[in-house]
């Protein structure tokens, strides 16, 4: 793990990625043809998008999860509960559903929107003070671009560490403006009890030892990517994030405006989701898989663009200790249950998936377990 000094501190740093140029700052300029670097062909191939009026697929409603009746029915150790179970068919079977009651206040939620949607009207000059490093990715710019060659998304995100506070980057904490680092604060706080509770229920409909997952992801490492994506002129040659699955645990994920973008992979096709008032909207990630033993399944998701109107979002990660191991789950393998992924410690997982090329879920692939019986499908 690299580790900058800071004054008298040291600060892990998990990656980097090549200093590209703002997309809202592009967008601004009436422009009717993107940039070559924005124009995917490598999006072509990709499977149809599903609409209202597809008569040959229609999507299944998205599982919506009630917080408050998940936490008060589940006494017990078992399966007793309707909601767990949906739950648990929902990580199975989605990887992807929205959670409504779950206890964070619509005013905390209003209010940090507010100072996100100003941040990103900040001036360029004043963005400029908070862009990448190319030493360190934390800050304005992209994620994962490893080649001047490579394609480069239809947006730009603010990316930051916000747990554990040892791991903060604290001068460019230090250059927030004062108020989103007040409602920041406060909004992580509520985001890792959130995901400290989905993570014990979910430890209880997968008969996983509640001990063991506290002890994965107690004092987890938490961050946040803040998503801004401009009105494309060309939104059918263009993507917003390329489809990827998120590395860590458990996504959460709150969508600032009613902007439509955000797309799951489905039974081979693109279904769009359409978060609900106040909800948010909640993924397993990388890690989830690996620690459920490939019962529960990261997701892959997108996000498109349209000529008309910008979107926001805000996504909030949550990854185990950094001291931990990532492997899965020692109460949940046996005789019986092989492990199918490695173990490998959490500071080289990070720094080998920030070093690639954001792809779909092949990083997972990277940590499975490979067996003769392999056919092959994933
Ligand atoms: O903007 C969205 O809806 C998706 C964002 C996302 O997938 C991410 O930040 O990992
Ligand atoms: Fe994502």
């Amino acid at each position: 793990m690299d580790k900058e000094s800071v004054g008298e501190e040291e600060v892990v740093n998990f990656g980097k990625s090549l200093i590209v140029p703002s997309v809202q700052e592009l967008a601004k300029v009436a422009i009717n043809k993107i940039p070559p670097r924005y124009v995917r062909e490598d999006q072509k191939q990709d499977p149809p998008v599903i609409t209202s009026s597809d008569q040959v697929f229609v999507p299944p409603v998205v599982p919506v999860i009630d917080i408050q009746s998940l936490v008060s029915s589940s006494g017990g150790d078992h399966m007793d509960s309707h909601e767990l179970e949906r739950l648990h068919s929902a990580c199975k079977d989605w990887g992807f559903f929205q959670v409504v009651n779950h206890g964070v206040s619509v005013s905390l939620l209003e209010e940090f929107k507010s100072e996100v949607v100003y941040f990103f009207k900040l001036s360029l000059e004043d963005k400029k003070k908070l862009w990448q490093q190319p030493d360190n990715h934390q800050g304005f710019g992209q994620l994962f671009v490893v080649s001047e060659e490579q394609k480069l998304d239809w947006s730009d995100m603010f990316y930051i560490t916000t747990l554990p506070k040892s791991l903060r980057q604290t001068q460019l904490f230090d250059l927030l403006p004062p108020k989103l680092r007040e409602t920041m604060e406060a909004y992580s706080a509520e985001m890792k009890k959130l995901a400290m509770i989905i993570l014990s229920q979910m430890a209880k409909a997968l008969k996983m030892d509640n001990e063991e997952m506290k002890e994965l992801f107690s004092d987890g490492v938490q961050s946040m990517r803040m998503n801004y994506y401009p009105p494309c002129p060309e939104p059918d040659m263009a993507i917003g994030f390329t489809p990827h699955s998120d590395a860590v645990a458990l996504t959460i994920l709150y969508q600032l405006n009613d902007t439509q973008g955000l797309q799951i992979r489905k039974e081979g096709k693109w279904v769009p989701i359409k978060p609900l008032q106040n909800a948010f909207v909640v993924n397993i990630g990388d890690i989830m898989e690996i620690v459920s033993n490939g019962v529960y399944r990261s997701i892959e998701h997108r996000a498109t663009v349209n000529s008309r109107e910008e979107r926001m979002s805000i996504a909030t990660f949550y990854s185990s200790n950094l001291e931990s191991e990532l492997g899965p789950a020692r109460s949940l393998i046996g005789p019986n249950k092989p492990a199918v992924f490695r173990r490998v410690p959490f500071d080289k997982y990070f720094k080998d998936f920030f070093a690639r090329k954001l792809e779909g879920k092949s990083y997972l692939d990277f940590m499975k377990i490979e067996t003769h019986e392999e056919d092959g499908s994933s």
